[in-house]
């Protein structure tokens, strides 16, 4: 091309230089990273299916209208649905293919809402009626417990299911205005049916929150049906982002439901109106709550490496300053400050995917042991996925911020890809459980644990985790020794909740490199982002450490010496640990984040097609501008 230089030629890999200092096998890191062979071609394969086919283009999304949005994003999902069924994918590559898609949309809650609460929730017989529907996409679900007035407190929701026994029906009723059911996802504009939480009440008595299928609108024309009020609730933070969801309002209006649309796994109401409570914890009613905040888990390892792949790919393209006699200036990658917010950032991705396998595989046993009535492990289930979905998600969106910030100016272009991925994960630390009323929940789980155990919380830990191990010790011990009330000291509690899921994730990780392994120098690398990580918490908390004793200052300066020693050591495999994401530059949606680092020529052609290029003279030049220069309007009144 006329006058381009060849650091700006397409086609040219200007991050080759980066990716061949890398002292590990990078293809075996995306094995680890995918989490078995057989992830990693499924990933792979279903990533660049997506990343190749226009029609789930999404390069446009921040110049379209609400309504275009949305109208785009059902589009795309009914082209996901006819591209899943047309190529027989699997769930598991059907699953795939809508993450990839990448776009907040109803089928998040109808597959990863509404039909975990049948399966986990549901009888047998609900179960076979009401999941091939589901499967085949024949009804849309959305997940309705959230009210007006009510989020946090489940036992605190209004809406009212009342059994009439003359009828053998459920009256759903919405008695207040707060109980409008509010948020739910899918729920404004595409939702057919409801999962819909509500008091029950049986002979003039009430039994608690339990859930309802509750049919929503017409299956022939869409129509609200009789007694249901349901609409979309507006626009929510930033502009494309979330907005592609239509998280809705309903109110029902005495709405009659028959007896066997409440799902009875947990309680049952006979058609005689007995209500009969199975000898299992009230508690399985929030399982698909505990369902959801694993996966959430998993997700912030996602939404974490993504930002950390555009940052740190930004790093290695961006040169500022430090020019020798008229050389190339310094690559800012090889600043000490940046590397010292960028990196602990990369091994958090890394730590939040580790921790999420973990909790898949905890989540999988207390789910078998439930089906043996083995509940054991339930209260162990619910504190780890609360407390981790409260750790992970926080971390996420702080650390999706940092890497914008990490990107200069361009960082807040939209076509960095950052700001959209900001908008669209923040809100983690919100849904699924208001992020500091989980660690409460951590809390209370601590207090009892204490007080059942003694001081000493678990001695299942690796050696590697002692120093944590007494920090949350410590850290409840100074707590419960106090004789004051929970909410008294619940900030304090807060503090030694997430010291515990901090544990957590470094014994997690220590675990894991006690694995098998596979890949030259890949253990090597997963080691020093173990340290990292671990003792980047030490030096951010070394406060809390100190205080018990078993660090000194000068451990809490040898910490710090060999953070930045280890840091030296990720500098050169900085590239090739965020290449074994394996992102394609479709799903990553980023300029400065792109595979080939031609970052440049890229920023300045994606400015012209905005649409305000589209003149050179804008829309109101001569309306207000032209007045203005001519101070034609000087006598006007402003
Ligand atoms: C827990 C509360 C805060 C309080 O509950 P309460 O009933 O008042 O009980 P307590 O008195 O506090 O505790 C009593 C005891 O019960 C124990 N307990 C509490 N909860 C649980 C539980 N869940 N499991 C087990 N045990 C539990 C507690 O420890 C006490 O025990 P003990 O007496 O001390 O021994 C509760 O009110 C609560 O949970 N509040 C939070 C509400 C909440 O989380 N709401 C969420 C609404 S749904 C929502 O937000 C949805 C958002 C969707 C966003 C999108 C997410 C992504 C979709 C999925 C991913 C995409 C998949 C796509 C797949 C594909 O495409 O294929
Ligand atoms: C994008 C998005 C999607 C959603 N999708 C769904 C969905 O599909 N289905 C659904 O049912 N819901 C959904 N929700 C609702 C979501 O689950 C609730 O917003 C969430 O549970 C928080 O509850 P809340 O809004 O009542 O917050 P609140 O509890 O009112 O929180 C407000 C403040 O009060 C504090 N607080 C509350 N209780 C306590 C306490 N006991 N001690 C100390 N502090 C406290 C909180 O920490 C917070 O700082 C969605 C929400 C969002 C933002």
């Amino acid at each position: 091309m006329e006058g381009v230089g060849e650091e700006e030629m397409e086609g040219v890999d200007h991050l080759a230089h980066e990716r061949n200092k890398s002292e590990f096998d990078v293809d075996a890191m995306k094995i680890v990273w995918a989490g078995s062979p057989h992830a990693f071609d499924v990933s792979d394969r279903i990533s660049k299916l997506v990343a190749s086919d226009p029609g789930f283009r999404k390069d446009n999304r921040s110049t379209l209208s609400r309504k275009e949005l949305f109208k785009n994003t059902l589009r795309k999902a009914a082209y996901a649905w006819k591209t899943i069924v047309d190529l027989r994918l699997s769930e598991e590559e059907a699953a795939k293919l809508r993450f990839y898609v990448d776009e907040p949309a109803f089928t998040d809650l109808h597959w990863g809402m509404f039909i975990p609460a049948i399966k986990g929730q549901g009888t047998e017989e609900q179960q076979q009626k009401w999941l091939p529907l589901a499967y085949k996409m024949q009804i849309i679900g959305c997940y309705a417990q959230t009210e007006l007035g009510h989020g946090s407190n489940v036992q605190g929701l209004e809406t009212t299911a009342t059994f009439d026994s003359q009828t053998d029906e459920f009256i759903i009723h919405s008695p207040t205005l707060t109980s409008s059911k509010w948020w739910p996802g899918g729920l404004g504009k595409v939702a057919t049916h409801a999962i819909a939480y509500a008091r029950l009440i049986v002979g003039g008595r009430e039994h608690g929150v339990h859930g309802f299928i509750v049919q929503l609108r017409s299956l022939e024309d869409h129509s609200p049906l009789l007694g249901i009020t349901v609409g979309d609730i507006g626009m929510k933070f930033g502009n494309g982002a979330y907005n592609t969801m239509d998280n809705g309002v309903l109110q029902f209006d005495h709405v009659r439901i028959p007896r066997n649309q409440m799902l009875m796994r947990v309680s049952q109401v006979t058609c005689e109106g007995k209500y009969k409570q199975s000898d299992v914890p009230r508690q399985l009613v929030y399982g698909t709550m505990v369902y959801v905040r694993q996966t959430i888990v998993a997700d912030a390892s996602c939404a974490l490496s993504r930002a950390v792949c555009i940052a740190t790919r930004y790093s290695a393209v961006r040169r500022q300053f430090g020019s020798q006699n008229g050389g190339p200036e310094t690559q800012v990658i090889d600043y000490k400050t940046q590397q010292s917010r960028l990196f602990p950032l990369l091994a958090s991705a890394y730590a939040f995917r580790f921790i999420g396998e973990w909790l898949k595989w905890l989540y999988a046993d207390v789910t078998q042991r439930l089906q043996a009535n083995d509940f054991s492990t339930l209260p162990e289930a619910h504190a780890c996925t609360a407390g981790l979905k409260s750790l992970t998600t926080t971390a996420t969106a702080d650390g999706i911020e940092e890497c914008r910030k990490l990107c200069g100016g361009h960082g807040y272009l939209c076509s960095s890809g950052l700001p959209e991925l900001f908008a669209v994960y923040v809100p983690a630390c919100t849904y699924e459980g208001d992020n500091t009323v989980l660690l409460l929940q951590v809390a209370r789980f601590l207090m009892k644990t204490v007080s059942q155990l003694g001081s000493r919380l678990s001695s299942k830990k690796p050696v590697g985790t002692i120093a944590y191990m007494t920090r949350v010790e410590h850290l409840m011990q100074c707590r419960c020794g106090v004789q004051r009330g929970f909410a008294e000291l619940s900030a304090d509690l807060v503090e030694a909740a997430v010291a515990h899921c901090q544990l957590i994730v470094v014994s997690k990780f220590i675990e894991k490199l006690q694995q098998e392994i596979p890949g030259k120098g890949v253990k090597q690398q997963l080691e020093v982002l173990c340290n990292i990580y671990a003792l980047f918490l030490l030096h951010k908390h070394q406060g809390d450490f100190l205080s018990t004793g078993c660090i000194t200052p000068k451990h809490a300066a040898l910490a710090n010496d060999e953070l930045r020693s280890l840091y030296s050591q990720v500098r050169p495999n900085a590239i090739a640990l965020v290449d074994a994401f394996n992102y394609t530059d479709h799903y990553l949606g980023s300029i400065l984040g792109c595979y080939d680092g031609n970052v440049y020529p890229k920023l300045y052609e994606a400015a012209w097609k905005d649409p305000l290029n589209e003149s050179v003279v804008p829309d109101g030049y001569h309306l207000y501008i032209r007045p203005l220069l001519k101070q034609e309007i000087r006598t006007a009144r402003l």
